[in-house]
């Protein structure tokens, strides 16, 4: 069996916590055999700043380029609410994402029938939901030059983001979204603002063109973002896969993670291109929440959204789809059986867990099915 070198990034916060976690189902997979990798382990966000200055270090940086995947856990907290911008926490995750060019951010959102009642919304509303955000992840404004704040005349100051996307950038991702699609339910929504974005009218025209030239047998919509937000909490169902800029993907994921009942529970990839010669591709894998300082330290963190994306790394970069199937059908079984952690808890009828103590029945539901 062929050996995968993964880098654990766990950061700050929950992101320590959860990967804890994973950590216990990577070695229950070493030793049922599903898989065997090298692993490896360093510092990202203010856990690095607080090592070596940076929020990433040049070694880590390294051994992320030379990683077959990464997996993440999250980065930020107050405790680095003072440190130059240059330097805070989520700098170092931006620069693993600009550095290594993964531009393509895969988040679905599914509802486990299980958590229907987690939901805000009514069960009806979102029994069944599976939709899948590709959100491009290395351009628009997040990166755009300038980005600065600037002293203006009588003593006001101008802040500055630029929002920019070149037609590559547009293309690239609106063909992820349209493969995709294909191996799904064949429907994609391209949501940006070209009512009043230049981005946004450059985006709606490549989509339109890449659609028209490729991929005519999908089906296309555009929405602007706006609706698109609307949309998602009025009748999430209607969506397969959503094509989206890098800060509307950003938000649309965390509306959607609230769809499946909670933030905790959306994992993703993000990914580069395939290479041509070794059809290898770059990827990090981090679950869509963050370093959650309101709950950092407790021991509550629900981990399913770090384990998942721990699932879509054997999915996506060691085709081990069967070890992939296994974790995901221990998800949904462990919640099936009642286990809970605090944010999905709903009311009554379940088993309210901490963090270690979801992991314990995932992996007594990994080894049930074994
Ligand atoms: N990918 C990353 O590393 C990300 C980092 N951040 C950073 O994290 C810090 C906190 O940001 P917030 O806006 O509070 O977003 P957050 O995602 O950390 O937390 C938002 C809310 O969701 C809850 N939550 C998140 N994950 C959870 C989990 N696994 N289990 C149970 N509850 C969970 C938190 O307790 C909090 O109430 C900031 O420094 C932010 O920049 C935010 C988003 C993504
Ligand atoms: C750099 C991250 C903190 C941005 C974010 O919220 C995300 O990617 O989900
Ligand atoms: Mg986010």
């Amino acid at each position: 069996m062929a050996t995968h070198k993964l880098l654990l990034l766990p950061g700050d916060g929950i992101g320590v916590e959860v990967m804890a976690e994973v950590k216990r189902v990577i070695g229950w997979l070493e030793k049922v055999g599903l898989a065997s990798f090298a692993i490896e382990e360093d510092l990202v966000g203010g856990s690095a700043y607080d090592s070596c200055g940076q929020p990433i270090s040049e070694g880590a940086m390294k051994r992320a380029f030379e990683a077959d995947a990464i997996l993440l856990g999250a980065v930020g907290g107050p405790k680095w609410a003072d440190v130059a911008y240059e330097a805070r926490p989520e700098a170092g995750l931006l620069r693993l994402r600009k550095d290594l060019e993964l531009f393509a951010n895969l988040r679905p959102a599914i509802c486990y029938p299980a958590l229907a009642s987690a939901s805000s919304l009514k069960p009806e509303i979102i029994e069944g939901l599976d939709l899948l955000i590709v959100r491009e992840l290395t351009g628009g404004v997040y990166f755009g030059k300038p980005k600065e704040i600037v002293d203006i005349a009588d003593g006001q100051k101008r802040a500055i983001d630029t929002q920019v996307y070149e037609s590559y950038e547009i293309e690239r991702i609106a063909r992820v979204a349209f493969e995709i699609a294909r191996t799904r339910r064949n429907k994609v929504v391209s949501c940006e603002k070209h009512n009043v974005m230049k981005s946004g009218v450059l985006w709606k025209q490549v989509v339109s063109e890449v659609h028209a030239a490729d991929y005519a047998d999908v089906g296309l919509e555009h929405q602007l973002a706006d609706s698109c937000g609307m949309q998602l909490v009025r009748a999430p169902k209607q969506f397969d896969v959503i094509v989206t800029d890098n800060l509307f993907g950003d938000i649309l994921s965390d509306v959607a993670a609230m769809l499946t009942g909670s933030l905790g529970m959306l994992p993703s990839a993000s990914l580069g291109a395939v290479e041509e010669i070794s059809g290898k591709r770059r990827a990090l894998y981090e679950p869509v929440h963050g370093a959650a300082p309101d709950i950092a330290g407790k021991g509550v963190a629900n981990p399913i959204a770090m384990i998942g994306s721990l699932a879509m790394a054997l999915r996506y970069s060691f085709n081990l789809s069967e070890a992939a199937d296994r974790i995901e059908a221990a998800i949904a079984g462990t919640l099936a059986a009642g286990f809970r952690t605090g944010d999905i808890a709903g009311t009554g009828g379940s088993t309210v867990v901490g963090t270690s103590g979801m992991g314990d029945a995932m992996l007594a539901e990994l080894d049930k099915a074994a």
